[in-house]
């Protein structure tokens, strides 16, 4: 199993990144700098265009920035090749606008797939996917987010929102100290997204679980986050606690 995040340290660290895609006239954003403590669930918000899948992409380091550093606890990801990334990066469960599940299979088994990273050969993935403490564990996973009794159903038969709340079960798997989400909600009817937010709100509470996401959904941001960050003219804009965020504030943001 990874070894967990340092307590010590904040679970994030993002220190002076600066983003300019190639050809762009003008960095993404600059000079992004943040600290998020273990087990605070902070919301990424913004204009279309300012930068917060970018930003999120950036921690994840599924790209890099052209400066400044990521730290994960105590360890900087930035620079981080091969296994080296692959090891950060286990400690850390990914969650996008799109499950990416396998839909012939069963939700058990898509569960399952989260925690084989480990498995080097068809071999190995068979043998843990059979193995019941694995098993145990992913049905653990699933009953977290509410859907232990569809075990056994096809992923191709379920809603969206189900469907997220697998992918959310599969990251589990690798016992995350952190999860990025990158518009979790944004694919699902209202009352789905709901449900996704209040999955990933209570995990944060019971499992003291970092949450990173962006969002559209303003009332998702005032909801389930405990802090709220805003990205406006190529910089960190706003960084305040979400109780304390302004009507004013908010409207600034999309001005
Ligand atoms: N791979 C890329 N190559 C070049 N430009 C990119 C790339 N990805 C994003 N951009 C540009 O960077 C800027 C920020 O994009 P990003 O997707 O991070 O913004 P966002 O705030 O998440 O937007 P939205 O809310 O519309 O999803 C945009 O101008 C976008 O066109």
């Amino acid at each position: 199993m990874p070894a967990s995040i340092s307590k010590t340290f904040p679970a994030l660290r993002v220190s002076g990144l600066s983003k300019r895609f190639d050809g762009a006239a003008a960095p993404v954003w600059s000079d992004v700098s943040f600290d998020i403590p273990h087990g605070q669930r902070v919301a990424i918000i913004g204009g279309n265009g300012a930068g917060k899948s970018t930003l999120l992409r950036c921690c994840m380091r599924l790209i890099d920035a052209d400066s400044g550093i990521v730290y994960f606890g105590d360890q900087s990801v930035t620079g981080l090749r091969g296994n080296a990334l692959s090891k950060a990066r286990s400690r850390v469960g990914f969650i996008f606008q799109k499950h990416n599940l396998v839909s012939r299979l069963s939700v058990l088994t898509n569960v399952l797939h989260g925690g084989m990273a480990w498995a080097r050969t068809p071999r190995m993935w068979f043998q843990g996917v059979a193995a019941s403490e694995h098993r145990d564990y992913a049905l653990h996973c699933l009953d977290q987010v509410k859907l232990g009794h569809l075990s056994k159903r096809q992923a191709g038969e379920l809603s969206g929102g189900q469907s997220q709340r697998v992918a959310i079960a599969r990251a589990l798997m690798q016992k995350p100290s952190m999860i990025f989400a990158d518009e979790p909600a944004a694919s699902l009817d209202p009352q789905a997204g709901e449900d996704v937010m209040q999955v990933f709100s209570d995990l944060a509470r019971d499992e003291s679980l970092t949450l990173v996401f962006v969002t559209h959904h303003l009332e998702h941001a005032l909801r389930y986050a405990d802090r709220v960050l805003g990205l406006q003219d190529s910089r960190l804009s706003l960084d305040v606690p979400s109780n304390s965020l302004s009507a004013q504030q908010l409207r600034g943001m999309y001005e």
